[in-house]
């Protein structure tokens, strides 16, 4: 059984040139669960962020993190989390190994070099460890970000767009650090605009829009219902309206008026592509062409904020 770890009550925030960038949002993250944001730029995603990290003060509402207030309890809530910034904020002299050292003791957890071994190791970091941090590339500076946050062992990571702009090496570093983080419990929640990696390890996915969540689903329920494809049946002539016998299909007419566009589920037992095409022959409609386009997550989600939008 898993408990709730995070616990978001009616979160609002307003800066000081009163911008509400999160607007009554709430949401309750079990420990252990892998939990992806994924929303337009500005959706408030990082002020979410912010602010269970305590480094935003909340206009109203509340947080705890197992039952500690993040502002009462800070230094209790502050402990649990390692926090992956969005940027690169690491300009120092010092070496690799000690600003990951230093890191744990900010959080007065006593040194355990072989712990800070471990991470330099999972992050391909270790022949680094005596470099300095201004002489590291932006993908290896953002590999001591991910070792600096897990350096005091924390039961909750934050990763805001941890792989933003990285190369294809550091992501699947990442990922199996990710995936030996979630064997030992810890509870992860990232932002992404690359929607394959929240399908690739969240378990759960929210879609934040304009300060409001808009959508939390189980990722499995969310690419279920994702999972349709377009079939595009060019015609030879023009068409302006859909012969009856095809009216059991839910087609759609294309806009230029040459084309019938059939969406079908791609994990149904039956897509009715051979009934479709069948019929389509038996009306006298003559075909030129076909093409399937498959809806990807990315479009999904797409169209999910733009409806969200309309409203
Ligand atoms: N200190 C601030 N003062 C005023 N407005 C702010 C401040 N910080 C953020 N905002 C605004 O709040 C909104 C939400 O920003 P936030 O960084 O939380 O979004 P995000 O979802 O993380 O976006 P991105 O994907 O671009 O990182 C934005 O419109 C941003 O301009």
């Amino acid at each position: 059984m898993s408990e709730i770890q995070i616990s978001i009550n009616n979160l609002s925030k307003v800066y000081d040139n009163g911008f509400k960038a999160l607007n009554n949002v709430s949401l309750k993250v079990k420990q252990g669960e892998i939990l992806a944001m994924l929303g337009p730029n500005g959706a408030g995603k990082t002020s979410l962020i912010s602010i269970i990290c305590g480094i935003v003060k909340p206009t109203s509402g509340t947080v705890t993190i197992d039952n500690y207030d993040i502002i009462k309890d800070y230094r209790e809530t502050r402990s649990r989390i390692g926090l992956v910034p969005q940027e690169l904020n690491l300009e120092s002299f010092e070496t690799v190994f000690d600003t990951v050292s230093y890191s744990r003791g900010l959080y007065g957890k006593a040194p355990k070099p072989e712990h800070i071994e471990k991470i330099l190791k999972d992050l391909s970091l270790w022949d680094k460890k005596d470099q300095r941090l201004r002489q590291l590339s932006g993908g290896m500076k953002r590999r001591v970000l991910i070792a600096k946050a897990l350096s005091h062992e924390p039961k909750i990571l934050f990763l805001d767009e941890p792989t933003a702009g990285v190369d294809v090496e550091l992501r699947r570093d990442m990922w199996m650090v990710v995936d030996d983080l979630r064997k030992k419990g810890v509870t992860i929640i990232l932002t992404t605009h690359y929607i394959e990696e929240a399908e690739a390890i969240a378990d759960r996915v929210a879609v934040i829009n304009q300060g409001e969540i808009i959508v939390v689903e189980d990722k499995k329920e969310l690419i279920k219902k994702m999972g349709h494809k377009k079939l595009t049946i060019e015609l030879q002539k023009k068409i302006t309206e859909i012969p009856e016998d095809l009216s059991k299909y839910n087609l759609e007419i294309s806009e230029e008026q040459m084309s019938l566009i059939y969406t079908y589920n791609v994990q149904a037992e039956k897509t009715g592509i051979t009934d479709l095409l069948q019929d389509i022959k038996d009306t006298g409609l003559k075909l030129k062409d076909l093409k399937t386009e498959q809806s990807t997550l990315e479009k999904i989600f797409v169209d999910l904020v733009k409806e969200n939008n309309e409203i």
